[in-house]
C-alpha cells in the first residue's frame, strides 16, 4: 500500500482526491491537512465519506507528511515549492496539483505567477505529469507537476495534429470554456450564483497563465514557430471544460479519424470519437477521461477539434492518481474506473 498525504484536503481538488483514493486498491490515505479545519473529522465535513475514511484534518506543520510515501499538494500556486525540497530530502515523493513545477523557466514562472521561484534547482528534475506525453518519465519521477486543467484539454486535442506535422503551428486557436469549480472553493463575489448564472463571458483575454504552459507542451513538436491564441471563458456550470481548437491543415490527404484513433489507440483515458461527433462535458463528468472529435470544416482546410474533460478529474485529481499509479508501478487505471454521471 502506498501511504499517501494530501495537503489542502478541504478544497475541490483535495476533496476529489479523497473521493478517488477512498476506493483505491493500492493506496491508503494517512494524512489530510487543513489549516482552517484541523481537528475536524473528514467525514463530518464531507458526509459522502462517512464509513469510508476515519481521519481528522491536521495542520500541515505537524510533520506527519514526512512519514508518507507520497504527498499530493492540492494547494494554491506558490505553496508546494516552499515544502517540496525538505520532503524530497526525506525520501517522500511529491505530486503538485498547482503550477509550481510546471514551467521549466523560472523567469517565465515569475512573470506569470508574480513571485520568485523558491527552488528553481528542482525545475529540471520535475516531470510534467501528462502521461500521454511523458509516461516513461513519470514512472521514475520523485517530483511530478500535475498539468493545469485547460492545458490538459488543449494539449491532448492538438497533440496528434502537431506530432504528425499536418497543421501549421504558427496558427493555432484554443477557445476554452470552464465550469466554476475550476476557480477553487474559496469565496469570491465573481463566482456567486447570481453573478455566474445565466451569463457567459471570456476572461484573461490579454493573456492567461496557462498559455505558456500549453506552448511549452506543444513546442516540443513545433519549435519556435508555435503561435497560439488561447482564450478561456467561464460558463454557468459546476464541472467541465470544453475546448474548441482550430488549426490549418498543411496537407490535403489527412484522414483525421485514422490519425486520432491511431495516436490514442493505447491510451486508457483518451477517447477519440469519429469526426462530426460533438463530445459534451456531461459525458466525462466524474470520469478520468478526455473525449474528443476532430472534424474538417468543408474544404476550408481548417480542422476543428472539440476536447472535453472534467476539470477536477482528468484536469486535476484523476490525472494525479494516474500519475501516482505510474510512479509506484501500480496498474495505471487502478481507482480510475468511474463512469461519467448522467444527467
Ligand atoms: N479547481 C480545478 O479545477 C483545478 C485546480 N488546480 C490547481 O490545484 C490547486 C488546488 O485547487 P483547488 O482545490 O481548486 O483550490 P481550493 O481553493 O478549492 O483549495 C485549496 C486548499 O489548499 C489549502 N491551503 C490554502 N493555502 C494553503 C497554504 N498556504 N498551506 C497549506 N494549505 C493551504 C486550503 O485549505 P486551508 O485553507 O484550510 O488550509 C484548501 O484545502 C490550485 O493550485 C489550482 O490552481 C489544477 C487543476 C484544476
Ligand atoms: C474557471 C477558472 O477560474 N479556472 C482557473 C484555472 C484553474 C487551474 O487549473 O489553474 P492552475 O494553473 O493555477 O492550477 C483560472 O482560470 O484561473
Amino acid at each position: 500500500m502506498v501511504r499517501v498525504g494530501i495537503v489542502g484536503g478541504t478544497g475541490y481538488t483535495g476533496a476529489e482526491l479523497l473521493r478517488i483514493l477512498a476506493r483505491h486498491p493500492a493506496a491508503a490515505i494517512a494524512v489530510i491537512t487543513s489549516r482552517t479545519e484541523a481537528g475536524v473529522a473528514v467525514a463530518e465535513m464531507f458526509p459522502h465519506l462517512r464509513g469510508r475514511l476515519d481521519l481528522e484534518f491536521t495542520s500541515p506543520d505537524e510533520g506527519a507528511l514526512a512519514e508518507c510515501d507520497l504527498v499530493y499538494f492540492a494547494t494554491p500556486n506558490g505553496t508546494a515549492m516552499k515544502a517540496v525540497p525538505d520532503l524530497l530530502a526525506r525520501g517522500v515523493r511529491v505530486i503538485d496539483l498547482a503550477a509550481d513545477f510546471r514551467l521549466k523557466d523560472p523567469v517565465l514562472w515569475e512573470t506569470w505567477y508574480g513571485m520568485p521561484h523558491a527552488c528553481p534547482e528542482l525545475l529540471d528534475e520535475a516531470v510534467y505529469g501528462l502521461p500521454e506525453l511523458n509516461r516513461d518519465a513519470v514512472r521514475g519521477a520523485r517530483l511530478v507537476a500535475n498539468p493545469g486543467c485547460y492545458p490538459t484539454a488543449v494539449t491532448l486535442g492538438f497533440l496528434p495534429l502537431l506530432a504528425a506535422g499536418v497543421v501549421d503551428p504558427s496558427w493555432l486557436i484554443a477557445d476554452a470554456k470552464s465550469g466554476v469549480s475550476g476557480a477553487g472553493r474559496k469565496a469570491s463575489t465573481g463566482l456567486l450564483m447570481a453573478e455566474v448564472g445565466e451569463s457567459f463571458k471570456a476572461y484573461s483575454v490579454g493573456g492567461h497563465r496557462h498559455a505558456p504552459e500549453i506552448a511549452q507542451n506543444l513546442e516540443r513538436f513545433s519549435g519556435s514557430t508555435l503561435n497560439l491564441t488561447f482564450v478561456p471563458h467561464l460558463v454557468p456550470m459546476i464541472r467541465g471544460i470544453e475546448a474548441t481548437l482550430y488549426a490549418r491543415l498543411i496537407r490535403s490527404d489527412v484522414d483525421l479519424d485514422d490519425l486520432f484513433s491511431t495516436y490514442y489507440a493505447k491510451e486508457p483515458f483518451v477517447d477519440p470519437m469519429p469526426g462530426g461527433s460533438h463530445p459534451d462535458t456531461r459525458s466525462v463528468r466524474g470520469a478520468n477521461l478526455c473525449r474528443m472529435a476532430a472534424t474538417r470544416q468543408g474544404d476550408s482546410g481548417v480542422v476543428v477539434v472539440q476536447s472535453v474533460i472534467d476539470n477536477l478529474v482528468k484536469g486535476a485529481a484523476g490525472q494525479a492518481v494516474q500519475n501516482m499509479n505510474l510512479m509506484f508501478g501500480i496498474d495505471e487505471s487502478a481507482g480510475l474506473d468511474a463512469l461519467a454521471l448522467l444527467p
